[in-house]
């Protein structure tokens, strides 16, 4: 299809009516470069992030999901400014904080926290809990009200945990708790933005639940927008209002969650959720075909040419080898890269798919959906609700 007709099924990035985004990402680039040599000379560069626009908008909780090394992380670290992009604009609140130095991002640092990954590294063993979560106040030259302590174990508090053990040191805790004291330091200056990096994927299934349900009360009582990045799809399905799919440093697809999961529309969104056990009792029984893609994910330093999907997709023709294709609005609420998008009007037809995509994927023989989210212990995370009182795990002495 040509140009015009490509833009003839696209629709409206935006309603009028949309709120004004808290965040806005225009064209983000992030390249590593590679040295080599006593001269250090670059001679290549990981392309971890290459050209992201999405907004975010307040009070949204924005999931963002991907397989291990497409940038997911790199994208977190670039929106909190905690890395120089090569490229692009990062807007918080209309202003550009693309290229702010330390001390201009520091009044910006109170409105955008962020959670890692690991309980257990985040968080400095030698100092005590109340030193950990009061850092912040530390670096802002902050002085709450009532005293540091009283809002330290206010924080506490706040995200399940005893207030009395504010002299407790991080290996007294479980990794649960642990997860929750780095939720408390993020809190501790009433962020507006939280962007959390892979949040439960280091705690057990049944504590994931916790966190997770935890981060969407605190959401609720706080007014918080979130940027929640993981790779496992039931977490993201459970705490987004809309998803990025990330592949090789691009958004291949972006849309609310109800539509991505019903409908997806590119090729890789669709082979990530076959391989999801989706833990829904209303689909116990029901048989469901599994795409598995074949081969590794290319390279980030010499990704593939056109759509760097199309060395593992089963529809891919000559145009997606030659042409990237542009991330458009093809239904309201949903936005995907590709020329040969499902459940849409085909942007190219007529194209003939190319003799090695045929080989590129394998269907799986059909699996029964519950069984199977069974076997992934996974329902937990969907179902699992945190009692009023938020009790916590056993501390692990
Ligand atoms: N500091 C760095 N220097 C060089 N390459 C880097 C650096 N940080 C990340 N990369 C590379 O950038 C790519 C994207 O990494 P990133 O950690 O953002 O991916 P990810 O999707 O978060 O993966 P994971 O889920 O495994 O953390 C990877 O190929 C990684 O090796």
């Amino acid at each position: 299809m040509s140009e015009k007709s490509v833009a003839d099924t696209a629709i409206p990035k935006q309603s009028s009516d949309s709120p004004e985004p808290l965040l806005r990402v225009e064209n983000l680039v992030k390249h590593f470069p590679i040295k080599k040599g006593l001269l250090q000379r670059q001679v290549a560069a990981v392309k971890a992030v290459d050209g992201l626009s999405f907004d975010v908008r307040p009070g949204e909780t924005l999931g963002v999901v991907g397989e291990s090394g497409c940038g997911k992380s790199t994208m977190g670290r670039l929106i909190t400014r905690l890395l120089e992009p090569t490229g692009g604009r990062v807007e918080f609140q209309g202003k550009d904080i693309t290229h702010l130095g330390v001390s201009a991002m520091r009044p910006m640092r109170r409105d955008v926290q962020m959670i890692f990954q690991d309980p257990y590294s985040s968080l400095n063993p030698r100092h005590t809990v109340g030193t950990i979560v009061s850092a912040p106040f530390k670096l802002q030259g902050v002085n709450p009200e009532g005293g540091v302590k009283k809002e330290v174990q206010r924080l506490l508090s706040l995200v399940g945990l005893n207030p009395e053990h504010y002299n407790r040191y991080p290996h007294e805790f479980s990794g649960g708790q642990r997860q929750r004291i780095g939720i408390a330091r993020a809190l501790a200056l009433k962020p507006k933005l939280v962007v959390a990096d892979e949040p439960v994927s280091a705690l057990d299934v049944s504590i994931q639940a916790q966190v997770v349900n935890l981060l969407d009360d605190l959401q609720d009582e706080l007014g918080l927008t979130y940027v929640i990045i993981a790779h496992d799809l039931s977490v993201i399905r459970h705490v987004s209002d809309r998803i990025a799919v990330m592949y090789l440093g691009k958004i291949v697809e972006l849309a609310d969650r109800k539509s991505l999961y019903s409908a997806p529309m590119h090729p890789y969104t669709k082979a990530l959720m076959s391989a999801v056990p989706v833990p829904d009792p209303r689909r116990r029984g029901v048989k469901s075909e599994r795409i598995l893609l074949k081969g590794d994910v290319p390279s980030p330093i010499s990704p593939p040419s056109g759509c760097r999907f199309h060395t593992r997709c089963w529809k891919a023709t000559e145009v997606c080898k030659t042409k990237e294709p542009e991330l458009i609005a093809l239904k309201p609420g949903q936005q995907v890269a590709c020329h040969h998008p499902e459940n849409a009007p085909d942007q190219v037809p007529g194209e003939s798919v190319l003799a090695e995509a045929r080989e590129s994927i394998e269907l799986a023989a059909p699996a029964v959906e519950a069984e199977a989210a069974e076997a992934a212990g996974e329902a937990a995370v969907a179902e699992a609700e945190v009692p009023e009182d938020r009790p916590q795990e056993s501390t692990e002495q």
